[in-house]
């Protein structure tokens, strides 16, 4: 065997500047291991005698790298491992620290005991400079390429999110679709049960589209479709209200915090913002121009028991929605009142 390198020949150049704790209860093996470690290039060093103030070490510091000896006065360096890899594991930075174990005695079962709980490699003492040296270059290649995974799984969780939300995007309007209306309305619910707020949900239909369509062709359509979108956000002003494209010329508005006044005020509102701003409708029984339809249901947990059915909530408004309809069209009615 190759007598163990001089410090002066170890070939630190390829190490990156890191931080360590040695945890190691005898002084002079300490002191050599931080010797070395300097010469290593280490910038931070923190040092510690027992389990105890390596834990308090470790916690504080978050080190890039462990020196940890198997056996130390007040108890075993295999369980002070396991604590480090809890300490990470319930932090929210996602943390992994290489740990190396220092093991004297040579010996097979300590080595493997010492993996089994979490450590990723030892060192037999007494350590020399190289084998140091190229255990630390192994555990920061190891770093490194931990971090490009992390990266990488991070890009890929952003752009499933960016995928989510144009998933939940009707092309056309640019309104949140279907899937992102019961998505949305579902949280809602949940929130307006556990906060104990009222909500308000109100589903809209154009009057008489159908014949709009058929008088000014399909494309002309569309844009009426858009024209109503815009209308329909320009009303929502509140950060959580949502304006939905909930089916062809559907729409529903998801309000929460807000009870059946709010709701009626809100409606009366679009349907002056329609009288405002007039698109021509060269078909239509109720007026010249388009006109809207809707339902509107409230549910208050201060008030009544609710029930926490989705599909009964939309049921009831499509009930007024239809009362509505009914009624003449260009209006909304709530569903107390269908
Ligand atoms: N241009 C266009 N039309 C659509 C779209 N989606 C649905 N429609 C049309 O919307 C019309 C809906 O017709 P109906 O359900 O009879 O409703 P309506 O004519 O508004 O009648 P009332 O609701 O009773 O006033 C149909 O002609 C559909 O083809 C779309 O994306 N673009």
């Amino acid at each position: 065997m190759n007598p163990p390198a001089p410090c002066s020949a170890m070939n630190t150049t390829s190490l990156q500047p890191f931080s360590i704790l040695v945890v190691e209860d005898h002084p002079a093996v300490r002191s050599m291991l931080v010797g070395m470690l300097r010469t290593a290039g280490a910038q931070h060093i923190w040092e510690a005698d027992n389990s105890q103030k390596g834990l308090a070490l470790f916690e504080a510091h978050r080190p890039d790298l462990v020196l940890l000896d198997v056996i130390l006065p007040d108890g075993s360096g295999l369980d002070v491992v396991k604590t480090m890899r809890e300490i990470e594991s319930s932090s929210q930075q996602q943390t992994w620290t290489p740990i190396l174990f220092l093991s004297s005695l040579n010996d097979e079962q300590a080595i493997w005991q010492g993996i089994e709980a979490g450590g990723d490699d030892y060192l037999t003492k007494p350590v020399t400079p190289t084998i140091l040296a190229a255990k630390l270059r192994a555990m920061q290649r190891l770093l490194v390429m931990r971090k490009q995974l992390t990266d990488v799984s991070q890009a890929l969780q952003d752009a499933n999110e960016k995928l989510i939300h144009l998933v939940e995007i009707d092309a056309l309007t640019g309104l949140v679709n279907r899937r992102g209306f019961d998505r949305i309305l579902e949280l809602e619910l949940r929130a307006c049960l556990r906060d104990k707020q009222p909500l308000s949900l109100v589903l809209i239909d154009i009057d008489f589209f159908k014949r709009y369509n058929d008088a000014c062709g399909h494309l002309e359509g569309d844009l009426v479709l858009k024209q109503a979108s815009h209308l329909l956000r320009s009303v929502c002003l509140r950060p959580r209200d949502v304006a939905a494209r909930y089916g062809g010329e559907e729409f529903a508005l998801i309000l929460p915090n807000t009870p059946k006044a709010g709701a009626m005020t809100l409606t009366r509102g679009l349907t002056r913002v329609f009288q405002q701003y007039p698109q021509p409708h060269p078909n239509s029984d109720v007026a010249p121009h388009i006109t809207l339809s809707g339902g509107i249901v409230t549910i208050d947990p201060n008030k009544t028991p609710v029930d926490e059915r989705l599909d009964y909530l939309i049921l009831q408004a499509d009930v007024a929605l239809y009362a509505a309809k009914k009624r003449g069209r260009n209006r909304f009615v709530h569903s107390d009142d269908a």
